[in-house]
């Protein structure tokens, strides 16, 4: 599988649609995707970092929850481009089941957008930059944190994509070390302060789009709770003492149900 052209998003060998289930990584790919990863998770301990102190916590309290052996999972997303994007799903509204996710949003073509009372926002395009995805603090407006990075993933990575330019084609999404069950952590860890956006992706009439998101989970094996100092008097442990959802994430996505709402009491 290799990359045929150097234009964003690469196009790739039409064979990939017959046979994304057995989709093997090239080498190279797993190596780009392991260095990726390592590359994020300076990231993501700073993100959790700052989320407690931001909290008046002991800085460490969500990361020692999310666990030296946080699991991360990468999505790949491609949105055809659509003559009538009024008529096509991209990504259905959803709030992610992860800790927090990581987004690498398409360069220059925007289509992410997050829900506020109710209405649609669009997420702006920056180059060379990575979106957050870390809730909201007062239930409404997304706390996004924008990070520079030195540089983007190389462009073969791209390989995954389908090229599909069909509208009828519903976007295609594939994971990598994908997990069945997913639990809303920040939400439960945070008690309830930061809760995670309503998002969905649009499709564009001209361009086709790409994105990666990279959902960072806890530790399997680690029970989920709200963080010391959270619980008092008057805010309550709101959420059920394990944070696994007896439900597979994508059960309640398919049912446009929000997990979050099974486990808080
Ligand atoms: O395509 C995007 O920008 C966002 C993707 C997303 O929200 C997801 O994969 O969960
Ligand atoms: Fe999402």
């Amino acid at each position: 599988m290799t990359a045929s052209t150097s234009s964003y998003p690469p196009k790739i060998s039409a064979s990939l649609k017959f046979g994304l289930k057995n989709l093997k990584l090239s080498e190279h790919c797993r190596e780009v995707i392991h260095e990726y990863s390592v590359m994020l998770r300076p990231v993501i301990n700073n993100v959790f970092k700052a989320m407690a102190l931001s909290l008046n916590l002991e800085e460490n309290c969500f990361l020692n929850q999310f666990g030296e052996r946080g699991v991360m999972f990468a999505r790949f997303n491609y949105y055809p481009r659509c003559p009538r994007p009024d008529l096509v799903l991209g990504l259905k509204p959803h709030a992610d089941g992860s800790a927090i996710t990581v987004v690498l949003p398409d360069r220059e073509v925007e289509g992410l957008q997050f829900q506020r009372d109710g209405q649609w926002f669009s997420v702006p395009t920056i180059p060379n930059a990575l979106l957050i995805n870390v809730g909201d603090q007062v239930e409404v407006s997304p706390v996004l944190a924008f990070f520079e990075i030195q540089r983007m993933l190389p462009r073969d990575i791209c390989t995954f994509y389908t090229n599909s330019t069909s509208c009828e084609e519903r976007p295609q999404q594939f994971e990598i070390a994908g997990l069945n069950l997913v639990c809303v952590v920040m939400q439960i860890m945070s008690n309830g302060i930061f809760n995670s956006p309503m998002h969905r992706a649009v499709t564009n009439a001209e361009r086709d789009r790409i994105s990666l998101a990279v959902f960072c989970t806890s530790e399997e094996e680690n029970e989920i709770g709200p963080a010391d100092g959270l619980i008092n008097e008057e805010r309550q442990d709101c959420t059920r003492k394990s944070g696994i959802i007896p439900m597979t994430y994508f059960e309640y996505y398919q049912l446009g149900k929000r997990p979050i709402d099974a486990v808080k009491i």
